[in-house]
C-alpha cells in the first residue's frame, strides 16, 4: 500500500493541495487583549536586537523576545481557564501532539459581523449543518468575521466599556462542545469570546465551556476567507512551553485546489 504520507508531499508538490498562512505576523505593535483594569495585563512584545552582523555579533543576525503567552496569533489550552484547571494534560508542553492536526469547519459570519456585537448562535449553525453536514467531532469550528482585514484600532475596537468584537454566545458554545465534541473554536479576533463576553453566562463562554471540556481556542487568525467551509485541515503547535496556559504560533491550513 502506498505511503499516505507520500501521496500528501505528492499532492504539495503538484499543487493538487495548497498551504494556506492563517497567522498574523508577531510584532511589537501585536494587540493584545485588554482586560478591565483591576486585573493583572499582558507584557506588550518586545523583539530586542542582540546583533545584526556587527561588533556584536559579526557574522550574526538575532533577537530577544518577550511577549504574554496570549499574544497575537495564538492557541489556547485547557488550563488557561479555571473550568480546566484540574485536567490532565491540559498545558502547552502536556497536550497530545495528535490533536495539533485536525480538519476545521469554516463558519462565515462575515456580513453578520459588520455588527461588531454579533453573537453566532446555535440557529447559524445548525443553517451551515443544513448545506455543508454535520460538523464532526474531534473538528476546528472556525469563525469567519473578516476581522483580521482591519487595522489599527479598528481592529481591537475598544469602548468606553472595553471591546467590541464578534464571537460566540454561551449555548452554541455548549452545544458545539456537548453535542458535537469539537476539538476547538477558533476566532479572528483578540480571544475566543466576543469582546463583551464578560457579560454573558457563564462569563466568557467559549473559554469556559471549550477549557473544561479539554478542548483549545485559536485567536487573531487570518485569511480564514482563503478556505473552503469544509475539507481543511489545520496544523497548529503551540510552543512547548513548561506548564504553558498557551502560545504564539504559526498557524497552517491545507486546502484542497479545486
Ligand atoms: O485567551 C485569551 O487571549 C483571552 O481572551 C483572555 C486572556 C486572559 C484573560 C481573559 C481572557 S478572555
Ligand atoms: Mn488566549
Amino acid at each position: 500500500m502506498t505511503n499516505p504520507l507520500t501521496l500528501l508531499v505528492s499532492a504539495l508538490g503538484s499543487g493538487v493541495v495548497e498551504v494556506v498562512d492563517l497567522t498574523q505576523t508577531l510584532r511589537e505593535d501585536s494587540p493584545t487583549i485588554v482586560l478591565p483594569p483591576e486585573f493583572g495585563a499582558s507584557a506588550p512584545v518586545r523583539i530586542e536586537r542582540i546583533s545584526r552582523y556587527d561588533a556584536n555579533g559579526p557574522a550574526w543576525y538575532w533577537n530577544n523576545l518577550s511577549f504574554g503567552e496570549h499574544t497575537g496569533t495564538h492557541f489556547d489550552a485547557p488550563v488557561h481557564w479555571f473550568t480546566g484547571r484540574d485536567l490532565p494534560l491540559n498545558t502547552v508542553d502536556t497536550l497530545p501532539v495528535a490533536d495539533m492536526i485536525a480538519p476545521a469547519c469554516v463558519i462565515d459570519c462575515s456580513v453578520e459581523s459588520a455588527d461588531p456585537d454579533f453573537l453566532l448562535t446555535i440557529a447559524h449553525v445548525e443553517a451551515w449543518e443544513a448545506k455543508h453536514g454535520r460538523i464532526p467531532a474531534r473538528a476546528w469550528v472556525l469563525m469567519r468575521s473578516d476581522w483580521s482585514k482591519r487595522q489599527g484600532a479598528a481592529y481591537a475596537n475598544l469602548r468606553d466599556d472595553g471591546a467590541h468584537t464578534p464571537g460566540p454566545d454561551a449555548a452554541v458554545m455548549r452545544w458545539l462542545v456537548e453535542e458535537r465534541g469539537i476539538l476547538g473554536f477558533g476566532t479572528e479576533t483578540i480571544g475566543t469570546d466576543a469582546g463583551q463576553g464578560g457579560h454573558l453566562t457563564p462569563p466568557y463562554p467559549a473559554h469556559h465551556y471549550l477549557h473544561g471540556a479539554g478542548r483549545y481556542g485559536l485567536q487573531c487568525l487570518a485569511a480564514l476567507d482563503r478556505l473552503p467551509p469544509t475539507g481543511a485541515v489545520i496544523l497548529a503547535a503551540p510552543l512547548k512551553v513548561h506548564e504553558g496556559s498557551g502560545s504564539p504560533l504559526r498557524v497552517l491550513a491545507l486546502i484542497p485546489k479545486e
